[in-house]
């Protein structure tokens, strides 16, 4: 009789730009609950959100860059989730961490495609909320409605930056937008992986409902590149001045930069105006490179003032 081989599980992460997606994945990870492999897609070219993710042999992560998902590479999507697969140490659950931008609906329809289910299950789309920010990024553009309304679970993180009553009104508007999912309240998106994992939340034959792809135009990307040591006084104002002063047209910025008198590169994040900084495992004679998210900026003062950053000679 023939034998059908065994569907790996897919768990698709959406959510916002920022709102906890990476910090998610590490958590799912570091709990040892399944042998993770994991794609990761970036809406930028700079490959920084792989050397994100930990404890995951390189071999165990594929990274998608240059745009969402949503709108470009399916057929990437396909060959990753495949070659994933044929490495001798198989992973036994694939996760799709999905650019902050991106739409997860034909993500999971490709999951779903003819040709990836015989080896694939669509187990799960999750989605992640960041309870500070939410509201505003619902006003903002149409990106993050429907990162949650087709969610089988979510997961409202961050509720230590924000105060009860935004965390209640933030789980309010999510039940407005999708009523049935289960929703986790977290901070460092720490939920109890059996919550998020083998839900089996789609049939084969699912089809989304009233569903339309969208995006907010104008949206800009774009990467800040440098070589030589930066100064640190100069980088606290580049910070101040250019990034986290401005959280209504920076959203999301984050790379690694070569300080001045540190021994490894710092790794750089802020969402909005919240930032936070961190020594990496990058050496220290590495490009500094920042990924900038946002709309309205004017990219030539950026390069301008990044590349100002150098510590004189
Ligand atoms: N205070 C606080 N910070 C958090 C929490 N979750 C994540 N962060 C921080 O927020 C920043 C963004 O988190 P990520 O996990 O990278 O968010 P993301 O959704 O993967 O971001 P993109 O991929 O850029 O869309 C990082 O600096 C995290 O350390 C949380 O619950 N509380």
């Amino acid at each position: 009789m023939a034998q059908f081989q065994k569907r790996i599980p897919v768990g698709v992460i959406g959510g916002f730009l920022g709102a906890g997606k990476t910090t998610l994945v590490n958590h799912l990870v570091a709990s040892g609950a399944q042998k993770f492999g994991i794609i990761v897609n970036e809406f930028g070219e700079t490959g920084i959100d792989g050397s994100l993710i930990e404890n995951v042999d390189t071999d165990g992560i594929a990274e998608l860059s240059n745009g969402c998902l949503c709108c470009v590479g399916r057929e990437d999507l396909v060959s990753a989730l495949f070659k994933l697969i044929s490495r001798k140490d198989k992973p036994d659950y694939i996760l799709i961490e999905l650019s902050g931008l991106a739409d997860p609906v034909p993500v999971a329809q490709t999951v779903l495609d003819p040709f990836a289910r015989t080896r694939f299950e669509l187990d799960s789309i999750i989605g992640v909320a960041d309870a500070r920010n939410l509201e505003q990024t619902l006003r903002d553009g149409p990106e993050g409605a429907v990162q949650l309304a087709y969610a089988s679970v979510i997961v409202l993180n961050k509720t230590d930056l924000a105060s009860p009553e935004q965390v209640d009104e933030a789980e309010a508007l999510i039940r407005k937008i999708n009523p049935l999912a289960q929703v986790f309240r977290t901070a460092q998106s720490r939920v109890n992986p059996h919550d998020l994992l083998h839900l089996r939340a789609f049939s084969l034959d699912w089809r989304p409902q009233n569903y339309q792809h969208l995006h907010t135009p104008n949206l800009q990307s774009f990467t800040l590149s440098t070589e030589g040591l930066l100064e640190r006084p100069k980088v606290n104002e580049f910070i101040d001045q250019y990034l986290i002063s401005r959280p209504d047209a920076v959203f999301r910025a984050k790379g690694f930069l070569s300080v001045k008198g540190f021994d490894k590169q710092v790794l750089f994040q802020s969402v909005r105006e919240i930032f936070s900084l961190e020594l990496s495992q990058e050496p220290l004679q590495a490009r500094s490179r920042l990924v900038v998210i946002g709309r309205g900026l004017n990219q030539f003062e950026y390069e301008e003032a990044f590349q100002a950053l150098k510590a004189r000679l």
